[in-house]
């Protein structure tokens, strides 16, 4: 029985923002039960928890049976009715008693599910469930190309020979393992995306360096920076260095030049690795080992810099891979449908359990271009709550120290979280700082990005930048530009994305780069 005892335990760490399923399992020396069992009963469990979670609650059996924490409910349930050895205990057991003896109650509420959903059999309900969670997976492989070291053209003579150019994402991610396809983004240049059965980690282009592979999203920051002739960009937080190459390729042959700041010793030697690899050594100068935080803005190196790409550590709740933290949804919370917003869990009414309070039941993501997710804030669980303060905390100061650089006049911050606690709360946070109104920093409006940031659809959450606002006394700022100012990615959409957080800041002024900057009117459609 400790199977479904360990299970519950990570099951319930992962929903308090402990980390993911997968993460949990593995790394966990001390499990009592094999981490292959353990990772399949929970990511398949975790797959079917809609329906289970409509099956218990539908069920009454968690008022009846004080045994059963929501957790074990679930797992408990997806071996009972889903799994083919069933329950892995002795019949005899209070746990699988406290389960079984609702079978056919349990085995009831299925059946009218799947008939309600339209499915003449349970195969065909497991059918379309494998596929809905498949399509959560990443079906695309985004491929930059690395102007460093080769063209596109010469690309599509070399990798590409034999691969069909599509210029349908869709079909991108509907391709079977034997299509040759690619598509060429609209909105970064350079970029490509490949069916992710495309196996490019043996390619001479990588090996060479001349593909980097790297999702959309994280490639919009040094788009939006536009690195001009002269500038001097530092990279605060580099590592691994997919941004960092990404800026020295924007650099090209010009004069530019980029500084790479990476904290983690270890992580700065993949860094200078990945920037060898690229071909742009020339270009970056890297601190490793150096906090950002530490640097004096106005020592010789830095004093000249124009503009600073902020990619600082965050939740990760955006990558995909981390889905199934988000996505568990757990039976003794409301049937949510259509919400933007984590819907509340239900507080059950007897003793308390450790898997029940304020734990995320669901988040849903809404679709509509101007209102991307956020989630509601006060049912979040104390543990992910504290933890997402924290970053929010240092990614401020990371911000703010990046506004003190004397000669800055333009900043992007990023992150890989889906959070609105380190994306717009942190960025009204800084907009309403001290520096960011001495300095005059504002914010970098759609009309000002360039082409292909600019026509991206997902913009940030009004409804998070007007609680920001809100919570920044005297910031008085429209919130319709603001968040129309924010750019994010959502994960699990036809866009191919991970979930990504995007903004930049501007100011008129500091001193200009030491050479003459070229009139530069960002990316024409054409050139994307
Ligand atoms: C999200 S990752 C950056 C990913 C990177 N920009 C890329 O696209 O490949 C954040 C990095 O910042 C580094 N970091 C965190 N705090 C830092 C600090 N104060 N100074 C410099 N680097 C820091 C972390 O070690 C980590 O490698």
């Amino acid at each position: 029985m400790s199977l479904y005892y360990e299970a519950a335990d990570i099951l319930s760490a992962s929903l308090s923002g402990k980390g993911s399923i997968q993460s949990l399992v593995y790394s966990n020396k001390t499990l009592k039960n094999k981490p292959g069992h353990l990772f399949a009963l929970l990511s398949e469990a975790s797959k079917w928890s809609p329906v289970l979670k409509d099956i218990i609650n539908q069920s009454g059996v968690l008022a009846i049976e004080k045994k059963l924490t929501p957790t074990l409910a679930l797992l408990l349930c997806h071996d009972l009715l889903l799994s083919k050895s069933g329950i892995a205990a002795p019949s005899a057991h209070p746990l699988r008693l406290s389960i079984s003896r609702h079978k056919a109650r349990l085995s009831a509420e299925l059946t009218k599910i799947r008939i309600k959903r339209g499915y003449g059999s349970l195969d065909e309900l497991k059918a379309s469930i494998e596929s809905l969670s498949s399509e959560g997976n990443k079906r695309i492989r985004w491929v930059r190309v690395n102007t460093l070291k080769i063209s596109l053209d010469d690309l599509s003579a070399t990798l590409l020979h034999g691969y069909k150019h599509t210029t349908s994402l869709q079909e991108i991610s509907d391709a079977s393992s034997d299509d040759k396809l690619y598509y060429v983004d609209a909105h970064i240049p350079n970029l490509l995306a490949l069916p992710s059965t495309a196996n490019l980690l043996k390619s001479t282009a990588y090996a060479q360096g001349q593909i980097i592979l790297q999702d959309k999203a994280s490639c919009f920051p040094a788009v939006l920076m536009g690195v001009r002739p002269g500038e001097t960009i530092v990279d605060a937080c580099a590592a691994p260095g997919n941004k960092t190459t990404q800026l020295a390729a924007s650099c090209g042959d010009s004069s530019a030049r980029v500084i790479a700041f990476e904290k983690d010793k270890l992580r700065a030697l993949t860094l200078r690795k990945m920037v060898e690899r690229a071909g742009a050594q020339h270009i970056v100068s890297i601190n490793g080992g150096q906090d950002f935080l530490a640097c004096d803005p106005e020592s010789d190196q830095l004093r000249t810099v124009t503009g600073l790409l902020l990619d600082p550590s965050c939740s990760g709740s955006g990558i995909i891979g981390r889905d199934d933290i988000a996505t568990v949804e757990l039976p003794g919370s409301p049937t949510a449908v259509d919400q933007t917003h984590i819907a509340p869990s239900r507080k059950r009414k007897r003793g308390p359990s450790k898997d029940t309070a304020s734990i995320p039941s669901q988040i849903q993501i809404q679709d509509s271009p101007d209102a991307s997710l956020v989630e509601a804030e006060p049912i979040m669980a104390d543990d992910l709550k504290s933890r997402l303060q924290g970053l929010a905390k240092f990614q401020l100061e990371i911000i703010k120290h990046a506004m003190s650089f004397p000669a800055a006049t333009k900043i992007t911050y990023s992150t890989c979280s889906i959070h609105a606690t380190e994306n717009e709360e942190v960025v009204f946070g800084a907009l309403a700082s001290g520096i960011a109104r001495e300095r005059g920093w504002r914010i970098w409006t759609r009309e000002e990005q360039v082409s292909g940031i600019a026509t991206w659809p997902r913009r940030g959450s009004q409804e998070a930048v007007e609680a920001s606002i809100k919570a920044h006394q005297g910031y008085d700022q429209d919130p319709i530009e603001l968040a129309e100012a924010c750019i994010r990615c959502c994960k699990g959409t036809d866009e191919g994305t991970m979930g990504f957080f995007l903004v930049g800041f501007l100011r008129d002024g500091g001193e200009s780069p030491e050479e003459e900057q070229d009139e530069w009117n960002g990316f024409s459609d054409d050139e994307v």
